[in-house]
């Protein structure tokens, strides 16, 4: 997969795709089948446009953190999908104030020179959100794209939203987050340096940031760990710590992976945490004696529960 940063200057073989449109936060089912309209539209390589700040980030940026991926993340699972072309358009002043009409023209038809655009029912676009599905499709015929509008989908009752998936794993609801994303919810990152306390608890734990990231409940989880990179490579199975670490005063929220049956060091590696099942919230104990005593349990209890994994 190629990633573009601009609409500009693209070369020749990075115009004429199909390609589906959106902010794809999570890739999730319906995100999932808007790209699979895409791919089955037309002849055309597969394309995805995306926008990076995400939209609500650059208009409220001092808002809480909301994302379910960050952009790294986001471009990986779509290149497992067959994505051949990631347009990952920057979002800013000038692209946010442009007209339907003026997007539709200078990115999509100029820029992109798209054969096909394949967006969800509910896509909004251009200045204020003013440009909606319907009017991209009469822009197309204008313009000389064609416009799939993909339905909503979704299972039961429950339409696939990232929004609706945000709400289940803020409730710890990781089951739930999983049969909307079609995958577990995963928070992915390099191995930072912590407080180097782990190792004496008998818990060494591989540290990683979420800032930027919408925050799961806080707790502990079992948890299935790719190591990505690195002389480790490959999958294993663990227990995670998603918190402030009350038993040490409060810190700043971050992740901490504890690898079963390995011992290895994995400072400067990159991870992918996948949060499968939600055991407890984060308490301070006694002891540190005490608090060993429940890594016990947590380790035994994920260990259990990832046992047919
Ligand atoms: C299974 C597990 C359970 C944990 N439970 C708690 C907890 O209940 N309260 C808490 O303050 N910290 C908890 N922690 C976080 C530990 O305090 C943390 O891993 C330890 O301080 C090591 O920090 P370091 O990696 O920065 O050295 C837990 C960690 C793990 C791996
Ligand atoms: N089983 C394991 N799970 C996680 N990290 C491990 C494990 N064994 C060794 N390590 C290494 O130990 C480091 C964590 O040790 P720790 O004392 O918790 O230090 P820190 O506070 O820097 O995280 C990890 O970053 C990793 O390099």
């Amino acid at each position: 997969m190629r990633i573009h940063h601009d609409w500009k200057a693209l070369p020749p073989d990075a115009r004429g795709a199909s390609v589906a449109m959106g902010n794809f936060d999570g890739v999730h089912l319906g995100h999932r089948s808007v790209i699979d309209a895409a791919r089955a539209a037309c002849q055309a390589p597969l394309g995805v446009i995306t926008f990076e700040p995400h939209p609500r980030e650059f208009f409220a940026p001092d808002a809480p953190a909301f994302r379910l991926m960050n952009a790294e993340s986001r471009a990986n699972r779509l290149a497992r999908l067959g994505v051949e072309h990631l347009y990952e358009l920057p979002f800013d002043a000038v692209l946010a104030g442009l007209a339907p009409e003026a997007f539709a023209r200078e990115v999509l038809a100029g820029g992109l020179g798209v054969r096909h655009v394949t967006v969800g029912a509910d896509f909004c676009f251009g200045r204020q959100r003013s440009g909606d599905a319907r009017m991209l499709a009469q822009l197309g015929r204008d313009l000389g794209f064609e416009v799939t509008v993909a339905p909503l989908i979704g299972d039961g009752g429950l339409q696939y939203s990232s929004t609706a998936i945000r709400q289940a794993l803020a409730q710890g609801r990781t089951r739930d987050a999983e049969r909307m994303l079609g995958h577990w919810h995963r928070i992915d990152g390099a191995v930072l340096h912590g407080d180097k306390r782990g190792r004496d608890l008998g818990y060494p734990t591989a540290n990683m940031a979420v800032e930027g990231l919408h925050l799961p409940a806080l707790g502990i989880y079992a948890v299935l760990v790719d190591v990505l990179t690195g002389p480790d490579r490959g999958s294993y199975k663990g227990v995670a710590s998603l918190g402030v670490r009350p038993m040490f005063g409060e810190n700043r929220p971050n992740l901490e992976v504890h690898v079963f049956d390995f011992t290895a060091d994995l400072y400067g590696q990159h991870l992918s945490v996948a949060l499968v099942e939600y055991l407890r919230p984060e308490a301070r104990f006694d002891s540190l004696d005490a608090l060993v005593a429940q890594m016990d349990r947590d380790s035994a209890q994920a260990r259990e529960i990832l046992a047919t994994r």
